[in-house]
């Protein structure tokens, strides 16, 4: 217990923060890297008032029975979300791309930290890339986005589910379960795993989800100190590109179980945003790009999104939005 009168527990108690994450290797990985900058950023911020609280989210609890059953939107972010909202942590950690797109009332994205390379990696048994693997050749994914994309690319492959994080992932491969798997790149980075990659995937051949390869920090929209606490950890362009690729994905109403995919590059103050919505079976694609102003971000990502549901056809978007529902599959968890 501390009492007003005793000022050693001035820093942890009044100024101390707690920050959320789960508990995957690399989720705790992007908690360590965004409680570092945070000290690196406030030198009189104390390191033991920092502290790190781990959360088992659904997401990571039940690996093995079909998502609609567990309820699908926000699995991994809700625990974090509730935690946030009770005041039992000051901020939560999380890989963007597994985000919904619109998040609890009171709550609110502080900032995007500088976003690491955003491109898929392909890990095949075979070496090399797409290209090199052989006729009829099993890839495992449970990302609806990858399968489509793939199978646009290569419609002799055949698709199977693969859950779990990305060390999982990659047992279940040297098992031999599947020829191939892909994994975002980021993530295999992040965890020293960079040369597992026999091929890293261009953004053309394998476009990125919305936000790959970026993490936020999401916390109290009126938790002012919070919020400049975090402000030095956000990165320009990393914001204007991931708010871009998260309007499209709205626009498009999509998650993290519909083949989109969106990739917006900054450079001189232009933004250049590319959006795909795809058929599960890569036989129907939907593509288009656009340019502007990256502080128009988010309006260029929405029109992008109409643009391409203008394309694609309200039919085609009710059918991949049931599938979104129903399916047994989801984006990886890490
Ligand atoms: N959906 C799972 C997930 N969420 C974030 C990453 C990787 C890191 C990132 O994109 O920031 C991954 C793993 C993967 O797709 O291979």
């Amino acid at each position: 217990m501390t009492d007003a009168f005793d000022t050693r527990y001035t820093d942890s108690v009044q100024h101390g923060l707690k920050i959320g994450t789960r508990g995957s290797p690399l989720a705790l990985w992007q908690a360590h890297a965004v409680r570092d900058a945070l000290l690196a950023a406030h030198p009189a911020l104390q390191p033991d008032a920092v502290e790190i609280v781990v959360f088992k989210t659904k997401g990571d609890a039940i690996l093995d029975r079909p998502l609609a059953e567990i309820g699908g939107k926000g699995l991994f972010t809700q625990e974090l979300e509730e935690a946030l909202l009770d005041g039992r942590i000051d901020c939560a950690v999380h890989s963007t791309k597994d985000m919904p797109t619109s998040l609890p009332e009171g709550l609110a994205i502080t900032a995007f930290l500088k976003r690491e390379d955003p491109r898929d990696a392909l890990i095949s048994a075979h070496g090399g890339g797409i290209d090199a693997l052989p006729h009829g050749a099993i890839v495992g994914t449970a990302s609806l986005r990858r399968q489509a994309q793939l199978l646009a690319l290569r419609p002799d492959l055949k698709v199977i589910s693969f859950r779990g994080n990305v060390g999982t992932r990659l047992k279940k491969l040297a098992a031999g379960a599947a020829d191939a798997t892909l994994l975002a790149y980021a993530g295999m980075k992040r965890l020293g795993l960079a040369d597992k990659a026999t091929a890293v995937l261009p953004v053309d051949q394998l476009l990125p989800a919305p936000a790959q390869g970026a993490v936020c920090v999401e916390s109290r929209a009126d938790d002012q100190r919070m919020k400049d606490r975090l402000a030095p950890l956000a990165d320009a362009d990393t914001t204007q590109a991931v708010l871009a690729e998260r309007a499209f994905l709205a626009a498009l109403e999509g998650n993290c179980r519909t083949p989109i995919a969106a990739y917006a590059q900054i450079s001189d103050g232009q933004i250049h945003l590319i959006g795909r919505l795809l058929g599960l079976d890569g036989r129907q694609c939907f593509e288009d790009s656009i340019k502007g102003p990256a502080s128009d971000s988010a309006a260029l990502g929405w029109s992008l999104g109409k643009s391409v549901r203008a394309r694609a056809g309200e039919d085609f978007l009710a059918h991949i939005a049931d599938i979104g529902q129903n399916d047994q599959q989801k984006d990886e968890a890490v």
